[in-house]
Parts: structure tokens; sequence; C-alpha cells
């Protein structure tokens, strides 16, 4: 059996010019925990729908199990879990009959483990879900989608409404439940939060993935430089994967893609220059990979 979970090949969505997805390839394998990143309206959501089979592509393949996303069998849709932007509830019904009747669609329904997570979660199984909050709502939708033990779980923007002691739990349970050895796909704009659960980060940019690895890999690769010469830089300095840089006089800050010690050993010689490699941590390498870094940011050359 392929332990490819998520594929998608050369995938584009255009509803008007721009076009969203440009030609997009991912593959995600089983076990993965993957954060997808992406400035606003770069396609995060676009892309999920399209995996799922929600959206219809415009060209391209996607792929869940093996299977075409756009026709998923109900044997396949069995083993997904699925938490929208707009998480749907019955605002009439109890939290408690939410699940019941949501679980009663599932074979493998668990309806201990969800009354466990209700709990954990402080949520009142007594209440009327549309007299719940948009937190409470995110997180009765989140422990819905968990409900089967799904294989792959895909959370779009999971945290948004909750509080930081939520969001806690909410991360502690997907720890949990990655123990189970379940693919996850979860977009979020907390990169703290995503440094805890993911173990893989895909970051979205021009409708295509930009950066997909594990990220220790990131953190490898992305780098700042401060760089000391002897005498006057040039304007371009031509050190490769150069994302961002500030050059003024004999000194400049540069951010980079793909750090390697050998290019900067050449660029020390060349220029009598002393070098200082700084790490970013993952907001920061988000920023400078979106092209969003700068000056702002209160960064001086020297
Ligand atoms: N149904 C639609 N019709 C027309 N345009 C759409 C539709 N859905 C999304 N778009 C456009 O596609 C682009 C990507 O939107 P999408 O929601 O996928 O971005 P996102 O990365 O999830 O954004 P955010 O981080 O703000 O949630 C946006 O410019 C949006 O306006």
């Amino acid at each position: 059996m392929s332990d490819v979970i998520i594929q998608t090949v050369d995938l584009k969505k255009q509803f008007q010019e721009p076009p969203v997805l440009t030609g997009l390839d991912l593959q995600i394998k089983a076990g993965q925990v993957v954060g997808l990143l992406g400035t606003n309206g770069s396609g995060k959501t676009t892309l999920i729908k399209c995996i799922l089979g929600l959206l219809k592509a415009s060209s391209g393949m996607s792929t869940i199990f093996g299977q075409n996303s756009w026709d998923l069998d109900a044997a396949a849709k069995s083993r997904l879990g699925y938490v929208s932007q707009e998480f749907a509830l019955l605002p009439w019904m109890t939290v408690q009959a939410m699940t019941e009747y949501t679980g009663a669609f599932y074979a493998q329904w668990d309806q201990t483990f969800v009354n466990t997570l209700l709990k954990e979660w402080s949520l009142n199984e007594t209440q009327r879900v549309g007299a719940l909050s948009v937190g409470q709502r995110q997180k009765l939708a989140v422990i819905i989608a968990m409900g089967h033990h799904p294989e792959l779980l895909i959370l779009d923007e999971p945290v948004a409404s909750l509080d930081p002691v939520a969001r806690r739990q909410f991360l502690q349970s997907l720890i949990d439940f990655t123990e189970e050895e379940n693919t996850i796909l979860f977009s979020t704009h907390i990169t703290s939060d995503l440094e805890r659960v993911a173990s893989h980060v895909a970051f979205l940019d021009k409708g295509k993935v930009g950066f997909f690895g594990e990220l220790d890999l990131l953190k490898q690769q992305v780098k700042r430089i401060r760089i000391t010469a002897e005498n006057e830089l040039p304007p371009n300095l031509n050190i490769p994967g150069t994302l961002r840089s500030q050059i003024e006089g004999k000194h400049a800050l540069l951010a980079v893609k793909e750090f390697d010690t050998l290019t900067m050993d050449i660029f020390t010689d060349k220029f009598q220059a002393t070098t200082t490699i700084e790490d970013l941590n993952l907001e920061e390498i988000f920023l400078e990979l979106s092209g969003v870094a700068s000056q702002e940011t209160g960064e001086t050359v020297q």
C-alpha cells in the first residue's frame, strides 16, 4: 500500500485573474503533520477545498488515498476529518446531540473519546449549539472532526477563534492524536503553534509550494547574515538564494534561503569580510519568504 496520502500535480485553480493556484505540486505522506503557511489570499483555503473535492480544480491532478479528489467514494470520505473556516453546526441541537448525530454517520465513531474531549475542552454537553461562543463552536467542530479517528485530518485555521488556554489544549490534543500516526494538514497564521506540532511546513507562494519540507530543514536553510567588509561593498553581492539585502557602505544585512557555508567562505575571502550567521524563528522565516520583512522590523544593517 502506498504511503502517499495527499498528492497534487500541476494543480491550477482560477476564479478570475490572477489565478490562485498556478501549478501546485504537493505530496504528503502518512504520519506527517503539515502546517500550511501563506499570506492572506495566498490560496490556502482554495488548496484545501481542491484537495477535498469541495472545489473543482481548473486543471491538474489532486488525490487523497490515491483516489481523485473530485470523485472520492464514501469509504475514502469516512477516513477523513475536516474543519472548515465556516464550521457548519446545527444551532438547535445540544452539544451532546450534535456529537451523537454526527456519530451516526460513521461506523467507527468513538463517543467515549468525544465525551473525554468535551470535558477536557470545557464544553457543556447540555448547552445548545446556537448559544455557544465562536471559540466554543470552533472547539466543537474540531472535536466532531476527530470523533471517528480519521486517518487524515484537515483543519483550516483551527485555532483562529481560540483563546491561549484553549489553543494549548487543542495543540495537546493534536499531539496526542498524532500518536495514533494520523496524517494532519492544517493552515494557520500562528507560527509558534505550527512549531509546536508540525513535522513539516508547506509554504504557499505565488500559487505554488515555495517550500515543502521538515521544519528543521527550513530553519537550517533560511538564515540572516551580517557582513562587515574591509572596503565598500558593491550594490549587488550575488549570493545565491538571496531573499532580501540591505547594503550600506562596508556593511550588509542579508536574508538567504539556501544558506551554505561554502558560498559564504568564498564571499568572505573575496571581500575580506567578517560574517555573522543568525538563526531565525519560523515567524521571521515566514516574513522573509513572503517578502514582507523590511527595515520596519527595526533591524539595522550594522
Ligand atoms: N469562490 C470564490 N470566488 C472568487 N474568488 C475566490 C473564491 N474563493 C477564493 N477566492 C479568491 O482566491 C484567493 C485565495 O483565497 P483563499 O481563501 O484560498 O486564501 P487564504 O490563503 O485561505 O486566505 P486567508 O489566510 O485570508 O484565509 C483570494 O484572492 C480570494 O478572493
